[in-house]
Protein backbone atom coordinates (compact mmCIF):
# COMPACT_ATOMS: atom_id res chain seq x y z
CA UNK A 1 0.00 0.00 0.00
CA UNK A 2 1.65 3.58 -0.85
CA UNK A 3 2.18 6.19 1.93
CA UNK A 4 -0.93 8.10 2.71
CA UNK A 5 0.39 12.09 3.16
CA UNK A 6 -1.83 15.24 4.67
CA UNK A 7 -0.64 17.14 2.00
CA UNK A 8 1.21 16.57 -1.58
CA UNK A 9 2.55 19.86 -3.64
CA UNK A 10 3.37 19.15 -6.68
CA UNK A 11 6.01 22.11 -7.80
CA UNK A 12 8.59 23.54 -5.95
CA UNK A 13 8.14 27.27 -7.31
CA UNK A 14 6.74 29.89 -5.17
CA UNK A 15 3.57 28.84 -4.97
CA UNK A 16 4.56 25.41 -4.09
CA UNK A 17 7.36 26.23 -1.76
CA UNK A 18 4.86 28.56 0.13
CA UNK A 19 1.77 26.16 0.59
CA UNK A 20 4.29 23.11 1.68
CA UNK A 21 6.23 25.74 3.95
CA UNK A 22 2.96 26.24 5.95
CA UNK A 23 0.94 23.34 6.12
CA UNK A 24 4.46 21.75 7.80
CA UNK A 25 4.55 24.25 9.76
CA UNK A 26 1.51 23.60 11.12
CA UNK A 27 1.93 20.15 11.57
CA UNK A 28 1.01 17.84 8.54
CA UNK A 29 2.33 15.13 6.78
CA UNK A 30 3.74 17.26 3.26
CA UNK A 31 5.59 15.77 0.41
CA UNK A 32 6.84 18.00 -2.63
CA UNK A 33 7.89 17.36 -5.40
CA UNK A 34 9.97 19.10 -7.60
CA UNK A 35 11.10 17.74 -11.48
CA UNK A 36 13.96 20.69 -12.23
CA UNK A 37 15.61 23.81 -10.35
CA UNK A 38 13.97 24.23 -6.53
CA UNK A 39 12.61 28.06 -6.49
CA UNK A 40 10.70 27.74 -10.05
CA UNK A 41 11.15 30.37 -12.75
CA UNK A 42 10.90 33.06 -10.20
CA UNK A 43 14.52 32.37 -8.40
CA UNK A 44 15.88 31.05 -11.88
CA UNK A 45 14.64 32.35 -14.85
CA UNK A 46 11.93 34.76 -14.15
CA UNK A 47 11.96 37.60 -11.88
CA UNK A 48 15.48 37.37 -9.92
CA UNK A 49 17.46 36.94 -12.77
CA UNK A 50 15.32 39.84 -14.83
CA UNK A 51 15.34 42.05 -11.84
CA UNK A 52 19.44 41.68 -11.74
CA UNK A 53 19.81 42.14 -15.35
CA UNK A 54 17.99 45.84 -14.98
CA UNK A 55 19.97 46.21 -11.94
CA UNK A 56 23.07 46.23 -14.63
CA UNK A 57 21.32 48.62 -17.49
CA UNK A 58 20.20 50.95 -15.34
CA UNK A 59 23.92 50.69 -13.74
CA UNK A 60 25.10 51.66 -16.96
CA UNK A 61 22.45 54.17 -18.07
CA UNK A 62 23.52 55.82 -15.08
CA UNK A 63 26.67 56.40 -15.88
CA UNK A 64 25.63 58.05 -19.31
CA UNK A 65 23.84 60.70 -17.73
CA UNK A 66 25.36 61.60 -15.08
CA UNK A 67 26.88 64.54 -17.21
CA UNK A 68 23.43 65.70 -16.39
CA UNK A 69 23.76 66.95 -12.66
CA UNK A 70 27.79 68.19 -13.88
CA UNK A 71 29.86 64.52 -13.25
CA UNK A 72 31.37 63.80 -16.11
CA UNK A 73 32.15 60.32 -16.35
CA UNK A 74 33.12 57.92 -19.92
CA UNK A 75 31.16 56.15 -21.40
CA UNK A 76 30.57 52.80 -19.68
CA UNK A 77 32.43 49.70 -20.72
CA UNK A 78 30.04 46.50 -20.73
CA UNK A 79 31.72 43.40 -19.03
CA UNK A 80 29.03 40.95 -20.43
CA UNK A 81 30.86 38.20 -17.90
CA UNK A 82 30.33 40.66 -15.03
CA UNK A 83 26.87 40.87 -15.88
CA UNK A 84 26.50 37.28 -16.15
CA UNK A 85 28.38 36.70 -12.64
CA UNK A 86 26.18 39.48 -11.25
CA UNK A 87 22.74 37.45 -12.17
CA UNK A 88 23.79 34.44 -11.25
CA UNK A 89 24.99 35.49 -8.13
CA UNK A 90 21.62 37.31 -7.32
CA UNK A 91 20.24 33.44 -7.92
CA UNK A 92 22.87 32.01 -6.07
CA UNK A 93 22.22 34.14 -2.85
CA UNK A 94 18.22 33.71 -2.92
CA UNK A 95 18.91 30.23 -3.59
CA UNK A 96 19.71 28.49 -0.03
CA UNK A 97 15.97 29.80 1.14
CA UNK A 98 14.51 27.75 -1.52
CA UNK A 99 16.99 24.42 -1.64
CA UNK A 100 16.24 20.88 -0.77
CA UNK A 101 17.86 20.99 2.61
CA UNK A 102 15.99 23.78 3.72
CA UNK A 103 12.37 22.55 3.14
CA UNK A 104 14.24 18.95 4.22
CA UNK A 105 15.13 20.78 7.94
CA UNK A 106 11.32 21.48 8.47
CA UNK A 107 10.23 17.92 8.00
CA UNK A 108 9.29 17.95 4.34
CA UNK A 109 9.62 14.96 2.36
CA UNK A 110 11.10 16.61 -1.16
CA UNK A 111 11.08 14.21 -3.75
CA UNK A 112 13.11 15.14 -7.01
CA UNK A 113 10.72 13.74 -9.76
CA UNK A 114 8.20 14.06 -12.46
CA UNK A 115 5.02 14.01 -10.91
CA UNK A 116 1.96 12.72 -12.33
CA UNK A 117 -1.70 11.18 -11.04
CA UNK A 118 -2.61 7.75 -11.30
CA UNK A 119 -5.83 8.11 -9.24
CA UNK A 120 -7.84 10.74 -7.63
CA UNK A 121 -5.92 9.96 -4.55
CA UNK A 122 -2.49 9.07 -5.74
CA UNK A 123 0.35 10.43 -7.51
CA UNK A 124 3.39 9.10 -8.79
CA UNK A 125 6.77 10.81 -9.28
CA UNK A 126 10.01 8.53 -10.02
CA UNK A 127 10.19 5.18 -8.14
CA UNK A 128 7.43 6.55 -4.88
CA UNK A 129 3.71 6.40 -5.24
CA UNK A 130 1.97 8.81 -2.86
CA UNK A 131 -1.35 8.47 -1.74
CA UNK A 132 -3.02 11.98 -0.23
CA UNK A 133 -5.62 13.38 1.58
CA UNK A 134 -5.07 16.91 -0.45
CA UNK A 135 -3.20 17.20 -3.49
CA UNK A 136 -1.81 21.21 -4.74
CA UNK A 137 -0.96 21.13 -8.00
CA UNK A 138 1.70 23.86 -8.48
CA UNK A 139 3.04 23.08 -11.66
CA UNK A 140 3.46 26.60 -12.67
CA UNK A 141 3.43 27.94 -16.63
CA UNK A 142 6.17 28.06 -19.38
CA UNK A 143 6.47 30.33 -22.43
CA UNK A 144 4.25 29.97 -25.11
CA UNK A 145 6.11 29.03 -28.26
CA UNK A 146 3.53 30.97 -30.89
CA UNK A 147 2.79 29.07 -34.26
CA UNK A 148 4.94 31.23 -36.65
CA UNK A 149 6.16 29.45 -39.86
CA UNK A 150 9.97 29.28 -39.65
CA UNK A 151 10.18 29.25 -35.56
CA UNK A 152 11.61 25.83 -36.04
CA UNK A 153 14.51 26.26 -37.96
CA UNK A 154 15.74 29.09 -36.12
CA UNK A 155 17.61 29.13 -32.78
CA UNK A 156 15.42 30.66 -30.11
CA UNK A 157 15.68 32.27 -26.11
CA UNK A 158 12.63 32.14 -23.79
CA UNK A 159 12.78 33.12 -20.42
CA UNK A 160 14.88 29.88 -19.69
CA UNK A 161 17.72 30.38 -21.90
CA UNK A 162 17.82 34.15 -22.28
CA UNK A 163 19.99 34.53 -18.91
CA UNK A 164 22.57 31.63 -20.07
CA UNK A 165 24.25 33.93 -22.57
CA UNK A 166 27.84 33.30 -22.90
CA UNK A 167 28.07 36.77 -24.93
CA UNK A 168 26.10 39.91 -25.11
CA UNK A 169 23.67 39.77 -28.14
CA UNK A 170 24.54 42.26 -30.73
CA UNK A 171 20.83 42.92 -31.73
CA UNK A 172 18.14 41.57 -29.67
CA UNK A 173 14.82 40.97 -31.42
CA UNK A 174 11.64 40.46 -29.20
CA UNK A 175 8.47 39.24 -30.14
CA UNK A 176 6.14 40.26 -27.54
CA UNK A 177 5.96 43.87 -25.45
CA UNK A 178 4.57 42.81 -22.58
CA UNK A 179 6.22 42.85 -19.56
CA UNK A 180 8.98 40.29 -19.97
CA UNK A 181 9.34 41.96 -23.65
CA UNK A 182 9.98 45.65 -22.25
CA UNK A 183 11.90 44.46 -19.24
CA UNK A 184 14.32 42.62 -21.40
CA UNK A 185 14.32 45.60 -23.97
CA UNK A 186 15.43 48.18 -21.25
CA UNK A 187 17.84 46.10 -19.88
CA UNK A 188 19.64 44.68 -23.14
CA UNK A 189 19.52 47.99 -24.68
CA UNK A 190 21.16 50.11 -21.76
CA UNK A 191 23.87 47.53 -21.61
CA UNK A 192 24.84 47.98 -25.03
CA UNK A 193 22.89 45.78 -27.68
CA UNK A 194 20.58 46.75 -30.95
CA UNK A 195 16.79 45.82 -29.56
CA UNK A 196 13.87 45.09 -31.85
CA UNK A 197 10.39 45.06 -30.22
CA UNK A 198 7.47 43.09 -31.91
CA UNK A 199 4.27 43.51 -30.82
CA UNK A 200 1.18 42.25 -32.66
CA UNK A 201 -1.37 43.98 -30.59
CA UNK A 202 -1.94 47.83 -31.38
CA UNK A 203 0.46 48.74 -28.63
CA UNK A 204 3.39 48.01 -26.31
CA UNK A 205 1.74 46.96 -22.66
CA UNK A 206 -1.69 46.84 -23.52
CA UNK A 207 -2.84 45.96 -19.97
CA UNK A 208 -1.44 49.30 -18.76
CA UNK A 209 -3.28 52.92 -18.96
CA UNK A 210 -2.09 54.06 -22.46
CA UNK A 211 -1.32 57.66 -20.77
CA UNK A 212 1.16 56.16 -18.89
CA UNK A 213 2.27 53.71 -21.83
CA UNK A 214 2.83 56.69 -24.26
CA UNK A 215 5.12 58.35 -21.60
CA UNK A 216 7.26 55.24 -20.88
CA UNK A 217 7.30 54.58 -25.02
CA UNK A 218 9.01 58.22 -25.36
CA UNK A 219 11.33 56.93 -22.76
CA UNK A 220 12.38 53.68 -24.44
CA UNK A 221 12.59 55.11 -27.84
CA UNK A 222 14.92 58.21 -26.60
CA UNK A 223 16.88 54.97 -25.43
CA UNK A 224 17.26 53.76 -29.07
CA UNK A 225 14.80 50.86 -28.34
CA UNK A 226 13.04 49.80 -32.40
CA UNK A 227 9.24 49.07 -31.56
CA UNK A 228 7.06 47.39 -34.49
CA UNK A 229 4.03 48.00 -33.12
CA UNK A 230 0.33 46.29 -34.69
CA UNK A 231 2.24 44.39 -36.36
CA UNK A 232 2.41 40.40 -37.06
CA UNK A 233 5.03 38.40 -37.67
CA UNK A 234 4.26 36.34 -41.08
CA UNK A 235 7.31 34.06 -40.75
CA UNK A 236 10.94 33.87 -39.57
CA UNK A 237 14.15 32.11 -41.25
CA UNK A 238 17.82 31.31 -40.51
CA UNK A 239 20.15 34.11 -41.51
CA UNK A 240 23.74 33.23 -40.99
CA UNK A 241 24.03 32.73 -37.15
CA UNK A 242 21.30 35.01 -36.93
CA UNK A 243 17.31 35.11 -37.80
CA UNK A 244 15.15 37.47 -40.25
CA UNK A 245 11.74 38.53 -39.26
CA UNK A 246 9.00 39.17 -42.01
CA UNK A 247 6.26 41.40 -40.86
CA UNK A 248 3.06 41.51 -41.78
CA UNK A 249 3.41 45.05 -42.88
CA UNK A 250 6.17 43.62 -45.45
CA UNK A 251 9.01 45.14 -43.15
CA UNK A 252 11.85 42.77 -41.97
CA UNK A 253 13.95 42.72 -38.96
CA UNK A 254 17.62 40.97 -39.01
CA UNK A 255 18.66 40.37 -35.89
CA UNK A 256 21.41 38.29 -33.98
CA UNK A 257 19.19 36.63 -31.27
CA UNK A 258 15.75 36.49 -31.31
CA UNK A 259 13.70 36.07 -27.28
CA UNK A 260 10.53 34.87 -27.64
CA UNK A 261 7.80 37.07 -25.03
CA UNK A 262 4.32 36.39 -26.10
CA UNK A 263 2.83 35.11 -22.86
CA UNK A 264 2.55 31.95 -20.70
CA UNK A 265 1.19 28.61 -20.61
CA UNK A 266 0.47 26.49 -17.78
CA UNK A 267 2.44 23.30 -17.44
CA UNK A 268 -0.49 20.62 -17.75
CA UNK A 269 1.04 18.27 -20.30
CA UNK A 270 2.77 15.70 -17.51
CA UNK A 271 0.37 15.82 -14.76
CA UNK A 272 -1.82 13.20 -16.59
CA UNK A 273 -4.72 15.42 -15.34
CA UNK A 274 -7.62 12.43 -16.70
CA UNK A 275 -5.73 9.80 -13.94
CA UNK A 276 -6.32 12.35 -11.51
CA UNK A 277 -10.01 13.33 -12.62
CA UNK A 278 -9.03 16.88 -12.39
CA UNK A 279 -10.43 19.48 -15.12
CA UNK A 280 -8.20 21.88 -16.87
CA UNK A 281 -8.41 24.17 -20.03
CA UNK A 282 -5.63 25.70 -22.18
CA UNK A 283 -5.84 28.45 -19.54
CA UNK A 284 -4.80 26.29 -16.49
CA UNK A 285 -6.65 23.92 -13.52
CA UNK A 286 -10.35 24.77 -13.33
CA UNK A 287 -10.91 25.51 -9.67
CA UNK A 288 -13.75 27.18 -8.15
CA UNK A 289 -12.67 31.26 -6.21
CA UNK A 290 -11.18 29.62 -3.12
CA UNK A 291 -8.75 27.72 -5.79
CA UNK A 292 -10.58 23.74 -5.49
CA UNK A 293 -10.53 22.12 -8.52
CA UNK A 294 -14.33 21.93 -9.85
CA UNK A 295 -13.91 17.93 -10.64
CA UNK A 296 -11.66 16.81 -7.59
CA UNK A 297 -12.71 17.76 -4.00
CA UNK A 298 -9.47 16.73 -3.22
CA UNK A 299 -7.52 18.92 -5.20
CA UNK A 300 -6.25 22.47 -5.33
CA UNK A 301 -4.30 24.77 -7.54
CA UNK A 302 -1.98 27.17 -6.83
CA UNK A 303 0.18 29.57 -8.64
CA UNK A 304 0.35 30.56 -12.59
CA UNK A 305 -1.24 26.96 -13.01
CA UNK A 306 -4.81 28.31 -11.20
CA UNK A 307 -7.55 29.34 -12.91
CA UNK A 308 -10.08 30.79 -10.57
CA UNK A 309 -13.65 30.70 -12.37
CA UNK A 310 -14.64 33.75 -13.24
CA UNK A 311 -11.54 35.37 -12.37
CA UNK A 312 -8.78 33.84 -14.66
CA UNK A 313 -5.15 33.49 -14.06
CA UNK A 314 -2.72 35.79 -12.90
CA UNK A 315 1.14 35.07 -13.46
CA UNK A 316 2.87 37.03 -10.40
CA UNK A 317 5.06 35.98 -7.89
CA UNK A 318 3.12 38.05 -5.02
CA UNK A 319 -0.44 36.44 -6.34
CA UNK A 320 1.74 32.85 -5.60
CA UNK A 321 1.95 34.17 -2.05
CA UNK A 322 -1.93 35.05 -2.11
CA UNK A 323 -2.92 31.80 -3.26
CA UNK A 324 -0.96 30.21 -0.33
CA UNK A 325 -2.65 32.26 2.06
CA UNK A 326 -6.18 31.35 0.94
CA UNK A 327 -5.25 27.54 1.15
CA UNK A 328 -3.88 27.95 4.27
CA UNK A 329 -7.48 29.20 5.53
CA UNK A 330 -9.40 26.88 3.15
CA UNK A 331 -7.82 23.98 3.01
CA UNK A 332 -5.79 23.52 6.47
CA UNK A 333 -8.52 25.65 8.92
CA UNK A 334 -11.39 24.96 6.40
CA UNK A 335 -12.52 28.47 6.37
CA UNK A 336 -14.04 30.43 3.60
CA UNK A 337 -11.37 31.81 1.65
CA UNK A 338 -11.47 33.53 -1.92
CA UNK A 339 -9.35 34.96 -4.15
CA UNK A 340 -9.46 38.72 -4.54
CA UNK A 341 -7.68 40.48 -7.11
CA UNK A 342 -9.50 43.98 -6.29
CA UNK A 343 -6.47 45.68 -5.06
CA UNK A 344 -3.79 43.74 -6.96
CA UNK A 345 -0.68 45.63 -7.86
CA UNK A 346 1.33 44.71 -10.94
CA UNK A 347 4.78 46.42 -11.51
CA UNK A 348 6.61 46.53 -14.73
CA UNK A 349 10.52 47.35 -13.60
CA UNK A 350 11.60 49.48 -16.54
CA UNK A 351 13.23 53.02 -15.77
CA UNK A 352 10.52 54.28 -15.01
CA UNK A 353 8.32 51.98 -13.25
CA UNK A 354 4.68 51.08 -14.46
CA UNK A 355 3.13 50.08 -11.14
CA UNK A 356 -0.81 49.39 -11.44
CA UNK A 357 -2.99 48.31 -8.50
CA UNK A 358 -6.62 48.05 -8.83
CA UNK A 359 -8.20 48.99 -11.81
CA UNK A 360 -7.16 50.95 -14.85
CA UNK A 361 -9.88 53.80 -15.96
CA UNK A 362 -10.56 51.34 -18.70
CA UNK A 363 -10.96 48.02 -16.01
CA UNK A 364 -13.19 50.45 -13.91
CA UNK A 365 -15.60 51.45 -16.96
CA UNK A 366 -15.68 48.25 -18.24
CA UNK A 367 -17.00 47.06 -14.58
CA UNK A 368 -19.91 49.54 -14.76
CA UNK A 369 -18.14 52.40 -13.05
CA UNK A 370 -20.23 55.08 -15.36
CA UNK A 371 -19.38 58.05 -12.58
CA UNK A 372 -15.52 58.15 -12.11
CA UNK A 373 -13.26 60.89 -10.46
CA UNK A 374 -9.95 60.80 -12.33
CA UNK A 375 -7.17 62.82 -11.13
CA UNK A 376 -3.74 63.18 -12.07
CA UNK A 377 -0.36 64.73 -11.32
CA UNK A 378 2.38 64.89 -13.28
CA UNK A 379 6.05 64.22 -11.91
CA UNK A 380 7.26 67.46 -14.09
CA UNK A 381 5.65 69.14 -10.82
CA UNK A 382 6.88 67.29 -7.92
CA UNK A 383 9.99 68.76 -6.49
CA UNK A 384 12.46 65.89 -5.99
CA UNK A 385 11.28 64.76 -9.37
CA UNK A 386 12.29 68.49 -10.77
CA UNK A 387 15.82 68.13 -8.22
CA UNK A 388 16.67 64.84 -9.26
CA UNK A 389 15.59 65.74 -13.07
CA UNK A 390 13.52 63.06 -13.62
CA UNK A 391 11.02 63.71 -16.58
CA UNK A 392 7.70 61.68 -17.84
CA UNK A 393 6.20 60.47 -15.05
CA UNK A 394 2.59 60.49 -13.65
CA UNK A 395 0.13 59.27 -11.19
CA UNK A 396 -3.51 58.84 -12.20
CA UNK A 397 -6.20 58.11 -9.70
CA UNK A 398 -9.19 56.05 -10.56
CA UNK A 399 -11.99 56.65 -8.10
CA UNK A 400 -15.83 56.87 -7.39
CA UNK A 401 -17.80 59.88 -7.36
CA UNK A 402 -17.49 59.83 -3.57
CA UNK A 403 -14.20 59.82 -3.60
CA UNK A 404 -13.29 55.70 -2.85
CA UNK A 405 -10.01 54.60 -4.68
CA UNK A 406 -10.27 52.00 -7.26
CA UNK A 407 -7.52 52.21 -8.87
CA UNK A 408 -4.09 53.83 -9.09
CA UNK A 409 -1.29 54.07 -12.47
CA UNK A 410 1.75 55.27 -11.57
CA UNK A 411 4.88 55.94 -13.96
CA UNK A 412 7.72 56.55 -11.94
CA UNK A 413 11.19 55.39 -10.54
CA UNK A 414 10.26 53.00 -7.92
CA UNK A 415 6.89 53.27 -8.92
CA UNK A 416 6.84 50.04 -7.16
CA UNK A 417 7.66 50.32 -3.72
CA UNK A 418 4.61 53.34 -3.95
CA UNK A 419 2.20 50.66 -4.18
CA UNK A 420 1.47 49.38 -0.43
CA UNK A 421 -0.30 52.73 0.23
CA UNK A 422 -2.99 52.25 -2.46
CA UNK A 423 -3.14 48.51 -1.98
CA UNK A 424 -4.18 48.91 1.23
CA UNK A 425 -6.39 52.36 0.59
CA UNK A 426 -8.51 50.15 -2.28
CA UNK A 427 -8.56 46.94 -0.09
CA UNK A 428 -10.33 49.05 3.27
CA UNK A 429 -12.31 50.91 0.58
CA UNK A 430 -10.73 54.17 1.90
CA UNK A 431 -11.53 57.58 0.60
CA UNK A 432 -9.09 59.96 -0.91
CA UNK A 433 -9.49 62.05 1.84
CA UNK A 434 -7.23 59.57 3.63
CA UNK A 435 -4.16 59.97 0.80
CA UNK A 436 -5.29 64.14 0.72
CA UNK A 437 -4.46 64.04 4.91
CA UNK A 438 -1.93 61.92 5.16
CA UNK A 439 1.91 63.74 6.46
CA UNK A 440 4.48 63.16 3.94
CA UNK A 441 8.10 63.55 4.03
CA UNK A 442 8.98 66.31 1.72
CA UNK A 443 10.07 66.21 -0.57
CA UNK A 444 9.61 62.84 -2.22
CA UNK A 445 7.92 61.33 -5.76
CA UNK A 446 5.25 59.41 -3.49
CA UNK A 447 3.95 63.42 -2.55
CA UNK A 448 2.03 63.28 -5.98
CA UNK A 449 -0.42 60.52 -4.93
CA UNK A 450 -1.12 62.98 -2.34
CA UNK A 451 -1.17 65.82 -4.37
CA UNK A 452 -3.83 64.49 -6.37
CA UNK A 453 -6.14 63.04 -4.28
CA UNK A 454 -5.87 67.02 -2.65
CA UNK A 455 -7.41 67.86 -5.83
CA UNK A 456 -10.09 65.91 -5.46
CA UNK A 457 -11.20 68.13 -2.83
CA UNK A 458 -9.88 71.52 -3.85
CA UNK A 459 -12.98 72.47 -6.28
CA UNK A 460 -15.65 71.89 -2.95
CA UNK A 461 -12.22 73.83 -0.79
CA UNK A 462 -12.77 77.06 -2.85
CA UNK A 463 -16.49 76.77 -3.49
CA UNK A 464 -18.78 79.99 -3.27
CA UNK A 465 -20.39 78.97 0.05
CA UNK A 466 -16.75 77.94 1.87
CA UNK A 467 -15.94 81.49 1.14
CA UNK A 468 -19.49 82.96 2.71
CA UNK A 469 -18.82 80.67 5.88
CA UNK A 470 -14.54 81.20 5.84
CA UNK A 471 -16.29 85.93 5.30
CA UNK A 472 -18.61 84.83 8.78
CA UNK A 473 -15.76 83.34 10.65
CA UNK A 474 -13.30 86.52 10.17
CA UNK A 475 -15.60 88.45 12.78
CA UNK A 476 -15.84 85.17 15.38
C1 LIG B 1 11.15 36.68 -17.11
C2 LIG B 1 10.12 36.71 -16.03
C3 LIG B 1 10.13 37.75 -15.12
C4 LIG B 1 9.17 37.77 -14.10
N1 LIG B 1 9.20 38.82 -13.22
C5 LIG B 1 8.29 38.87 -12.22
C6 LIG B 1 8.32 39.91 -11.28
O1 LIG B 1 9.18 40.79 -11.32
N2 LIG B 1 7.38 39.93 -10.30
C7 LIG B 1 6.41 38.96 -10.21
O2 LIG B 1 5.57 39.02 -9.31
N3 LIG B 1 6.36 37.94 -11.10
C8 LIG B 1 7.27 37.88 -12.10
N4 LIG B 1 7.25 36.84 -12.98
C9 LIG B 1 6.21 35.79 -12.81
C10 LIG B 1 6.64 34.79 -11.73
O3 LIG B 1 7.91 34.28 -12.05
C11 LIG B 1 5.62 33.65 -11.67
O4 LIG B 1 4.33 34.19 -11.45
C12 LIG B 1 5.95 32.70 -10.53
O5 LIG B 1 7.21 32.13 -10.71
C13 LIG B 1 4.89 31.58 -10.48
O6 LIG B 1 5.22 30.67 -9.48
P1 LIG B 1 4.61 29.19 -9.52
O7 LIG B 1 5.10 28.53 -8.27
O8 LIG B 1 3.18 29.22 -9.82
O9 LIG B 1 5.29 28.51 -10.79
P2 LIG B 1 6.81 28.17 -11.13
O10 LIG B 1 7.74 29.14 -10.57
O11 LIG B 1 6.84 27.96 -12.61
O12 LIG B 1 7.07 26.79 -10.39
C14 LIG B 1 6.48 25.60 -10.79
C15 LIG B 1 7.45 24.47 -10.55
O13 LIG B 1 6.78 23.23 -10.82
C16 LIG B 1 7.68 22.34 -11.40
N5 LIG B 1 6.91 21.31 -12.12
C17 LIG B 1 6.15 21.49 -13.23
N6 LIG B 1 5.55 20.32 -13.57
C18 LIG B 1 5.96 19.40 -12.66
C19 LIG B 1 5.69 18.03 -12.50
N7 LIG B 1 4.87 17.37 -13.30
N8 LIG B 1 6.29 17.39 -11.47
C20 LIG B 1 7.13 18.04 -10.62
N9 LIG B 1 7.41 19.34 -10.74
C21 LIG B 1 6.82 20.03 -11.74
C22 LIG B 1 8.53 23.22 -12.30
O14 LIG B 1 9.76 22.61 -12.59
C23 LIG B 1 8.66 24.49 -11.47
O15 LIG B 1 9.83 24.48 -10.70
C24 LIG B 1 8.20 36.76 -14.01
C25 LIG B 1 8.19 35.70 -14.92
C26 LIG B 1 9.15 35.67 -15.91
C27 LIG B 1 9.13 34.51 -16.88
N1 LIG C 1 7.39 42.64 -13.49
C1 LIG C 1 6.57 41.60 -13.44
O1 LIG C 1 5.79 41.42 -12.51
C2 LIG C 1 6.63 40.60 -14.53
C3 LIG C 1 7.68 40.59 -15.43
C4 LIG C 1 7.67 39.64 -16.41
C5 LIG C 1 6.63 38.73 -16.48
N2 LIG C 1 5.63 38.78 -15.59
C6 LIG C 1 4.50 37.83 -15.68
O2 LIG C 1 4.71 36.91 -16.72
C7 LIG C 1 3.65 37.03 -17.66
C8 LIG C 1 4.17 36.77 -19.03
O3 LIG C 1 4.87 37.88 -19.54
P1 LIG C 1 4.91 38.13 -21.11
O4 LIG C 1 5.47 39.49 -21.31
O5 LIG C 1 5.53 36.97 -21.80
O6 LIG C 1 3.39 37.97 -21.50
P2 LIG C 1 2.15 38.93 -21.75
O7 LIG C 1 1.03 38.02 -22.09
O8 LIG C 1 1.96 39.86 -20.65
O9 LIG C 1 2.58 39.76 -23.04
C9 LIG C 1 2.86 39.10 -24.26
C10 LIG C 1 2.74 40.08 -25.39
O10 LIG C 1 3.11 39.40 -26.58
C11 LIG C 1 2.22 39.77 -27.61
N3 LIG C 1 2.19 38.68 -28.59
C12 LIG C 1 1.69 37.44 -28.43
N4 LIG C 1 1.90 36.70 -29.56
C13 LIG C 1 2.55 37.50 -30.43
C14 LIG C 1 3.05 37.33 -31.75
N5 LIG C 1 2.92 36.17 -32.40
N6 LIG C 1 3.66 38.36 -32.35
C15 LIG C 1 3.82 39.54 -31.69
N7 LIG C 1 3.36 39.77 -30.46
C16 LIG C 1 2.74 38.76 -29.82
C17 LIG C 1 0.88 39.97 -26.90
O11 LIG C 1 0.04 40.82 -27.65
C18 LIG C 1 1.33 40.61 -25.59
O12 LIG C 1 1.40 42.01 -25.66
C19 LIG C 1 3.10 38.42 -17.46
O13 LIG C 1 1.78 38.54 -17.89
C20 LIG C 1 3.23 38.61 -15.99
O14 LIG C 1 2.11 38.04 -15.36
C21 LIG C 1 5.61 39.69 -14.61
Amino acid sequence: MPDLVDVVVIGAGAAGLSVAAISAGLGLKVVLIERAKMGGDCLNYGCVPSKAMLAAGHAAAQARGAYRFGVRVSEPEIDWAGVRAHVQGAIARIAPNDSVARFRGMGIDVIEASAHFIAPDEVEAGTRRIRFRRCVIAAGSAAIIPPIPGLGEVLYLTNETLFDLEEAPEHLAIIGGGPIGLEMAQAHVRLGCKVSVIEAAAGIASREDPELVAALRDVLVREDVAFHEGVKVDRVARDGAGVTIMLGDGGRVTASHLLLATGRAPRLAALDLVAGQVEASPRGITTDAGLRSVSNRRVFACGDIADPAGIGPRAFTHVASQHAGVLARRMIFKLPAKVDYAALPRVTYTDPEIAQIGLTEAEARAAGHTELAILRWPLVENDRAVAEGIEGGLIKLVATKKGVLLGASILAPGAGEMAGTYGLMIGRKLKLSALAGVVLPYPTLAEMGKRAAGDFYTPKLLSPAVKRVVGWLKYV
